[in-house]
């Protein structure tokens, strides 16, 4: 199914030449023998076994490793007579391969050692340090800055079927649950099996729960795979729903969840599959949990996965985020608010309230502009607070996580004071009033501690200490005042070497193995390895070009700061865990201030981008109604800019029953009038502009519901319950489906479940078959959609014959894309305006494709003679074409007569001498040479 359990399964071969196997593990050595009773506890992940500075795999992990990146596999030892492969990744690059790995489907279990080499020692020299694994890194479960991207949500979602004796009266017989560990944020709902793929494209998912009672239903399979998710099969017995709800309330601290909504049993058995696996990967670990948000059909618009990709709305068709709708209007300045905007577009709303609420809060920015840059200067020093809790809680945070509450706390305290002087005055609307209460209640006691404590400056990790502020804790700054004068008498040891044994090059230095010691270059060593410098210098070892030694007095001083060191870094990890502590507590508060700061990214950067690209408040209201006026397609209209090919010709769309009453003038050329209608049948050449028009509307309708300004001159839409879109065929053969299964697959979805509230757009529906089934299957397809679904409608076709419809549906009208002709050539004017196309133009498009000119050419006859036989009303095409001379024949002639008329007139030509000719006797050669012409063409 995935690329995990592909590879997942290439390790799970079992016992082989290279893999450890059971039952030998008695037989190996001790240090052999743990780590093979780890492994063998691991088995579907990689084993990385810490080994001092390293991160090592053995075995066929070992082998699978190197191939996946690419480093050099070598053997350490033997095992049962044969080499063990073997290959190390260095700690300090962990997360760089991590995040490799993870990348190409794999698990991996991290093996940490749990004591001090030096205390394993004491048990006896050949016992082995204790190791365990400490976490299981999977791609739904991480945390760390480096593994996870800042402007995507990072879910793991548990699914599982509801029996159907557990359905309710929605008939949902899917339940989902899905937690982003890294920072809390909790989804749970049902849907129905028909919008499973839909809904996990909207989730997006990084790794899915299938239970093993599940994994063969092929609704559920197809779905898994359509959201390109790593999946995880699960025992049936994770779904457990007592434990869910025992879990759920532990983790939310709670003894009733009647305050969160009602759960079903199937939700709470996904719960309780979810938490889990969660407890299982972080081995004990708690992660954040924020109280479940639940996710609704009935709250937002839905939107199947043909849908959505057809739309392009978060991937352009090529896999791109660039020329995606999501990339066209993403102006925010943070990860989180990122986050936020693609949560919103993902899952527009249904609540006109809530909607107009949104919009009231982009309105009001647009017009404060000098508010909205101040508010975006200060968001842009603000870091993902919510990740940076995440890792504190986890016990993964370093100083900087400590920075990023401490940074994110001050920047909410700079935008709350933006938004509350605003509030004084004039007063906010209620969703800015909202995030300016959740900024001032902000936990102003612990940013004060953090601006106390921590520098400014941070590192990465906690052990290279050095983060704690000067001044912040008196105890810290004396272990650090000696530490120093160490370093000082180090620097006085040196020089007095230096002088006592005459080498001016004597250096004392320090690494990690050896602690202190003094380096000599091999040149100059010998003095101190003879009498008397060598009853002070003791060697201590040899290197290519220098000789390293110690004294007395330098293992005496290292001591001493040794233990001023130790000191400063063990108050200052005290001092951290006591930070850490304290933001954790304050996690309720960080998570609103959290939440606010990136809502209020999100407001920002839609009236930012509204102003700068000029798109208009949408009026949105209850009924049917459609009318869009002056209509721009968001993506389009900037490639065009940034492209300099000149400006977006905006169009309008009058559909739903609304619109009919205030039909009005279009701007279009010939003063013609866009009638309004339920269906519009929209015909025009190949280029004209159709896909683009007919995406436009879907995506004002979708912007409008996320509460964004949309990009056109006046839009009043009636809430849309679904939003369909079926553009361009495309063949899933991966699937084993042909283009024209896909088609109508997804065609009977739409006239399945479209509504007389739903959008729907159908773009050449019909065409992966023969002329009449396509024009037959459309035909009775806008047939069903004016009769049954009774939805807003725009269907474009290349079949004219369709254009005949609207003398027997009421609520159709023809309407088409203009172009002129001209000198044979087409010119696209991109208008839309009523009535039907006059032509398809077909060959005058291949002709700018570059198609060879005998190729035109020759369709141009063939076409000239269908059209002629139609006329006349005889013959069927294909007696037409058995008529036609053959392709060769017809060239030869055309060749024939073109090559006498060039040499006819070419020779005219060459007579003649421009510098010998009056003006009267050029003239009459003008008329020679055309009469020559005429003589030819008969
Ligand atoms: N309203 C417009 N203003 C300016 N340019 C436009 C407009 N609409 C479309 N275009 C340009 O025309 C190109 C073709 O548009 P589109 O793909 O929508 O045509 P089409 O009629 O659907 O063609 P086909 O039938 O071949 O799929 C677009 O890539 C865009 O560059």
């Amino acid at each position: 199914m995935s690329a995990r359990n592909d590879k997942t399964s290439k390790q799970d071969r079992g016992p082989s030449a290279s893999g450890p196997g059971k039952a030998v593990v008695t037989e190996a050595t001790p240090s052999m023998a743990q780590y093979l009773e780890i492994k063998t506890a691991n088995p579907d992940s990689l084993l990385w076994y810490r080994m001092g500075d390293f991160y090592e795999l053995f075995f066929e992990d070992a082998v699978v490793a190197s191939e996946a990146l690419g480093i050099v596999l070598t053997k350490r030892g033997k095992h049962l007579g044969e080499d063990i492969p073997m290959c190390g990744v260095p700690v300090h690059k962990a997360d760089d391969y991590l995040q490799r790995l993870i990348k190409f489907g794999y698990r991996v279990a991290v093996c940490e050692q749990l004591e001090d080499p030096a205390e394993a020692r004491k048990r006896g020299a050949k016992a082995v340090v204790r190791r365990d694994v400490v976490r299981l890194v999977t791609p739904g479960t991480l945390t760390e800055e480096t593994l996870l991207d800042a402007r995507a949500r990072n879910f793991l979602t548990a699914l599982a079927l509801i029996p159907l004796a557990q359905r309710g009266a929605d008939g949902a017989s899917v339940a989902l649950a899905s937690l982003d560990i890294s920072t809390g944020e909790f989804e749970v709902g049902s849907t129905l099996s028909g919008d499973l793929a839909g809904e996990l494209v909207r989730l997006s998912p990084r790794e899915i729960l299938v239970s093993d009672r599940d994994d063969a239903d092929e609704t559920c399979k197809q779905a898994v795979a359509i959201s390109g998710a790593a999946v995880t099969p699960v025992a049936g017995a994770f779904y457990d729903h007592r434990a869910g709800e025992r879990e759920l309330k532990a983790k939310l601290g709670v003894a009733e969840l009647g305050g969160f909504g009602t759960f079903s049993r199937a939700e709470l058995a996904t719960i309780g599959a979810l938490l889990k696996y969660v407890d299982l990967t972080q081995i004990g670990k708690k992660p954040l949990i924020r109280p479940p948000k639940r996710a609704s059909a009935q709250d937002i618009l839905l939107i199947d996965a043909a849908s959505r990709a057809s739309l392009e709305l978060t991937k352009a068709t090529n896999g791109d985020k660039r020329g995606s709708l999501l990339h066209a209007i993403d102006r925010t300045v943070t990860g989180p608010g990122a986050r936020e905007l693609a949560a919103r577009l993902a899952a527009p709303l249904r609540d006109v309230g809530i909607i107009n609420a949104r919009l009231d809060a982009v309105g009001y920015l647009v017009e404060a502009s000098a508010l909205r840059t101040d508010l975006r200067n200060s968001l842009r020093s603000a870091p993902d607070i919510a990740r940076a809790l995440s890792r504190l809680s986890f016990g993964r945070g370093g100083p900087r996580d400590l920075g990023a509450v401490r940074d994110g706390l001050s920047a909410a305290q700079a935008c709350g004071r933006l938004l509350e002087a605003k509030s004084g005055t004039i007063g906010l609307p209620n969703e800015l009033q909202a995030i300016a209460e959740r900024l001032a209640a902000a936990p102003a006691a612990l940013r004060e501690e953090l601006e106390n404590a921590l520098n400014e400056e941070l590192p990465l990790l906690k052990r290279d200490g050095g983060f704690i502020r000067e001044g912040y804790s008196t105890d810290l700054d004396e272990a650090r005042r000696l530490k120093e004068t160490g370093r000082q008498v180090m620097l006085e040891l040196e020089a007095r070497y230096q002088q006592q044994s005459g080498v001016k090059t004597l250096k004392v230095r320090h690494n990690n193995i050896l602690g202190y010691f003094i380096e000599v270059g091999q040149a100059s060593a010998q003095p101190l390895m003879q009498p008397p410098h060598s009853d002070v210098f003791r060697h201590r070892q040899t290197m290519a070009n220098a000789i390293r030694f110690t004294t007395e007095e330098l293992i005496a001083t290292e001591g001493k700061i040794a233990t001023a060191g130790e000191r400063a870094t063990s108050l200052e990890q005290a001092i951290f865990t006591d930070l850490a502590r304290r933001a954790d507590e304050a996690e309720v508060p960080l998570a609103a201030v959290a939440a606010a700061l990136a809502e209020l990214d999100v407001a920002t950067a839609l009236s930012d981008i509204a102003e700068d690209e000029g798109y208009t408040r949408p009026l949105i209201e209850e009924g049917t109604a459609l009318e869009i006026r002056g209509g721009r397609h968001p993506v389009v209209e900037q490639a065009l800019k940034s492209e300099r090919q000149g400006p977006f010709i905006e169009n309008d769309c009058l559909l739903g029953d609304g619109a009919a009453g205030e039909q009005q003038q279009s701007d279009g050329e010939g003063g013609s009038e866009l009638r309004a209608a339920r269906i519009w049948l929209l015909t025009g050449p190949n280029m004209a502009g159709k896909s683009t028009f007919l995406r436009q509307n879907a995506l004002i309708c979708l912007m409008a519901q996320m509460g964004a300004f949309v990009p056109a001159r006046y839009a009043r839409i009636g809430v849309l319950d679904r939003l369909f879109s079926r553009v361009g065929a495309a063949d899933d053969l991966a699937r084993g489906r042909s283009t024209f299964m896909v088609e109508m697959v997804e065609t009977a979805a739409i006239l399945n479940c479209a509504t007389p509230s739903s959008l729907v757009i159908l773009d050449e529906i019909g065409r992966g078959t023969a002329t009449f089934d396509g024009l037959s299957i459309a035909w009775a397809a806008i047939e069903y959609l004016h009769e049954v679904c009774r939805s807003r409608t725009l269907f474009a076709t290349h079949y004219h014959e369709l254009t005949v419809l609207p003398e027997r549906l009421q609520e159709v009208a023809n309407v088409t894309i203009e172009v002129k002709e001209w000198r044979d050539e087409i010119v696209f004017l991109h208008k839309v305006r009523p009535g039907a196309a006059d032509g398809s133009y077909g060959i005058q498009v291949a002709k700018l494709a570059g198609l060879p000119p005998q190729v035109t050419e020759r369709a141009a006859e063939v076409l000239a003679m269908l059209e002629d036989a139609e006329r006349r009303g005889s013959n069927s095409p294909e007696a037409i074409l058995d008529e036609l001379p053959l392709f060769a024949a017809s060239r030869a002639v055309a060749d024939k007569g073109e090559g006498a008329r060039r040499s006819a007139v070419e020779e005219a030509l060459d007579r003649i001498d421009p510098d010998e000719l009056s003006p009267r006797a050029a003239l009459e050669k003008i008329y020679q040479l055309k009469s020559l012409c005429r003589d030819d063409d008969a």
